[in-house]
């Protein structure tokens, strides 16, 4: 039986900066792995070591895009995320990350996070496949690859509706 609404509820959603959320609709968005499975939201990237399964994306206008990525066995991918703050919490397999920057490397195992909160340049190398969740702020918009530096180009603010960076003047 659904619980009562309580009496200080917020009449509407609000965006994350807690400015009324435009055009909502009170549904719960529920999106499997399956769903996404060899659709746009799925990118496998053009080095041939990762692809992604891109769960949230800049549209859904939250703030963060949330992926599942599978990085391969025996590979190697150097990564820079100069334009986004990464979360990435190992959910199955074994890999060394290495902060390139430091040259300090570090053993991932299900269960351990790394959260990237200085755009440190770095490299994944998978002893077996390394499946883990990812956040990312502000959001990929939808198809991003790395680029020769391991980049993924700022989504224009209107694409994931940050209203301090789209408001005039
Ligand atoms: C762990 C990592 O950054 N892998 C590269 C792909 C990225 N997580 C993505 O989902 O776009």
């Amino acid at each position: 039986m659904p619980s009562a609404r309580p009496p200080d509820a917020p009449a509407a959603s609000t965006t994350p900066y807690g400015e009324e959320k435009k055009g909502f609709e009170r549904t719960v968005i529920v999106r499997s792995l399956k769903d996404i499975e060899n659709t746009d939201r799925h990118v496998r990237s053009k080095s041939g070591t990762w692809e992604s399964k891109r769960i949230v994306l800049a549209k859904e206008k939250v703030g963060f895009s949330f992926h599942e990525t599978v990085l391969y066995a025996g590979t190697e991918t150097s990564m820079w995320y100069a334009n986004h703050i990464e979360a990435v919490l190992c959910v199955e397999g074994e890999a060394e990350l290495t902060n390139d920057e430091t040259g300090e490397a570090h053993w991932i195992e299900p269960g351990t996070m790394y959260l990237l909160d200085g755009h440190e340049r770095h490299t994944l190398r998978p002893k077996t496949d390394f499946r883990c969740v990812c956040v990312f702020n502000p959001p990929v918009t939808g198809r991003e690859d790395h680029d020769e530096n391991g980049t993924y180009p700022p989504p224009e603010p209107e694409a994931w509706g940050d209203p301090k960076l789209t408001e005039e003047g």
